[in-house]
């Protein structure tokens, strides 16, 4: 009885029929997206590998570098069958140094945030540049990013193949030159681009100072062997394997120069260490001095100047944290067989610690000052000397003139930096710098 009314109600009921119909086909579509999207899925996973690189790690800057040389390389100069074509580019701008001194920037075009395709050895590879605009690295302020490489699972090998390319051409680049480091949280990571080295001799100093410094650095490099045969006694009676060296003396006489410079003629890189750095603690700042890379300089610019920041606190609140002792025991470090040279420099050495300039912190201390009358002469007759607008001869007697100008001046207690100087023969004639070299002297007459 029960049976035939429902029977009369839902099966002979077209309305009903219609409605189990639609559910029917509803839960048919769901139950075929569904197993679309799991079909499609495991055949991703199957037939797609993907490799994400992130800007924590280093290979980051090394493939965009790869990307953005192999797009700027005309077809048939590219060295395997690889193409790379973007809508989307980026640019970054880096800071080339000359030899001279001088600099310029370069700007090299990259692929900016999106989709990118690209081919490399056959295969064809999707790229994703994605930038997370919500958190950013503590350290630097620059947004995370990932670049997200997708390709074929039977072409896989070609991701390490393509990194080890962008490493090695990343190390090409860097051969011949001065890579500068900075610290990056508690790494070294390299700053701009690789810079041309700077000849030594394109650093005047005062007679004797320049040897003075190559002598002692290459001694020091010397004893390499004997620290090395001797690595367990050295760290038994707690002889670490160190120099450090203090350049005083006014602001532009060729200090941060002469240290560039240096690094590039030993094939050394520098390591640019700023202990007001926010986020630098005592703990961090022990850890970078203990694990600067090989074959570099830790150079702290105007060291005097990192303390007195200690009492000061910026309007949110920040504090410099890298305390005095925290910085004399990083300098003084673990006694270990690794080689580590410290250069600082500073415009005002009566304002440091007598700590911190003690031997074994501070083995030898320099002055590099202002210009001194042979000085002024070398830096003239290697700005005027090899040009074929002046004769040698007035080259000479104008750079007499200049050095008796400058013994004058001295005498009467005034100076002029080597870096005015400089200035002054960039946007100068010979004779008219000679004439106007007057005004640029500082201090009081005697
Ligand atoms: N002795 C020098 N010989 C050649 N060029 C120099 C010399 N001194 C300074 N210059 C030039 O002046 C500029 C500034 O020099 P540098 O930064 O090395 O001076 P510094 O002593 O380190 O100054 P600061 O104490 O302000 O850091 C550079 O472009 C450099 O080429």
């Amino acid at each position: 009885m029960k049976t035939e009314l429902f029977n009369g109600l839902v099966g002979d009921n077209p309305y009903f029929q219609a409605g189990f119909g639609l559910m029917g086909v509803g839960v048919g579509l769901t139950v075929l997206r569904q197993g679309l999207i799991l079909g499609s899925t495991t055949l991703r996973r199957r037939l797609l590998v993907t490799l994400e690189v992130n800007n924590k790690d280093r290979a980051y800057e090394w493939f965009l570098t790869w990307l953005a040389h192999n797009a700027n390389t005309a077809p048939q100069k590219r060295a395997t069958s690889r193409w790379f074509r973007s809508h989307q580019l980026s640019v970054e701008t880096a800071v080339e140094q000359r030899s001279n001194g001088s600099s310029s920037a370069i700007f090299r075009l990259v692929a900016g945030p999106g989709t990118h395709w690209l081919r490399y050895q056959g295969a064809w590879m999707q790229m994703k540049r994605e930038r997370e605009t919500r958190s950013m690295q503590l350290m630097s302020g620059n947004p995370w990013e990932t670049i997200t490489l997708t390709t074929l699972s039977r072409d896989r090998d070609l991701f390490p193949r393509l990194l080890a390319e962008a490493r090695d051409l990343a190390m090409k680049s860097q051969q011949g030159k001065l890579v500068i480091r900075t610290a990056w949280g508690i790494e070294w990571r390299p700053f701009g681009q690789p810079r041309q080295k700077r000849p030594l001799h394109s650093v005047v100093l005062d007679t004797g100072v320049s040897e003075k410094i190559e002598q002692d650095v290459r001694a020091f490099l010397q004893r390499r062997q004997w620290y090395a045969d001797r690595a367990t006694l050295s760290v038994d009676l707690g002889i670490p394997y160190r120099r450090g060296y203090l350049l005083h003396g006014p602001p532009g006489s060729g200090k941060t120069s002469y240290i560039q410079a240096l690094a590039g003629a030993l094939s050394y890189d520098i390591c640019l260490l700023n202990l007001s750095e926010r986020g630098l603690a005592d703990d961090k700042l022990i850890h970078l001095l203990s694990n600067a890379p090989e074959r570099s300089f830790i150079l702290i610019e105007d060291v005097d100047a990192a303390f007195n920041k200690r009492v000061q606190t910026s309007e949110d609140g920040y504090q410099s944290s890298v305390t005095f002792s925290g910085f004399l025991n990083a300098l003084d470090g673990v006694a270990s067989g690794e080689e580590r040279i410290v250069f600082m420099t500073t415009n005002h050495i009566e304002k440091l610690d007598p700590a911190l300039i003690r031997p074994g912190r501070v083995d030898l201390n320099v002055l590099v000052d202002d210009a001194s009358p042979t000085q002024a002469r070398t830096l003239f007759t290697r700005f005027y000397g090899g040009s074929d607008d002046i004769h040698p001869d007035v080259v000479h007697r104008l750079a007499d003139q200049l050095e008796d100008i400058v013994a004058a001046e001295m005498g009467n207690g005034r100076r002029i930096s080597m870096a005015a100087l400089q200035g002054l023969f960039i946007r100068s004639g010979a004779v008219e710098a000679v004439e106007s070299c007057r005004n640029l002297f500082v201090g009081k007459q005697v």
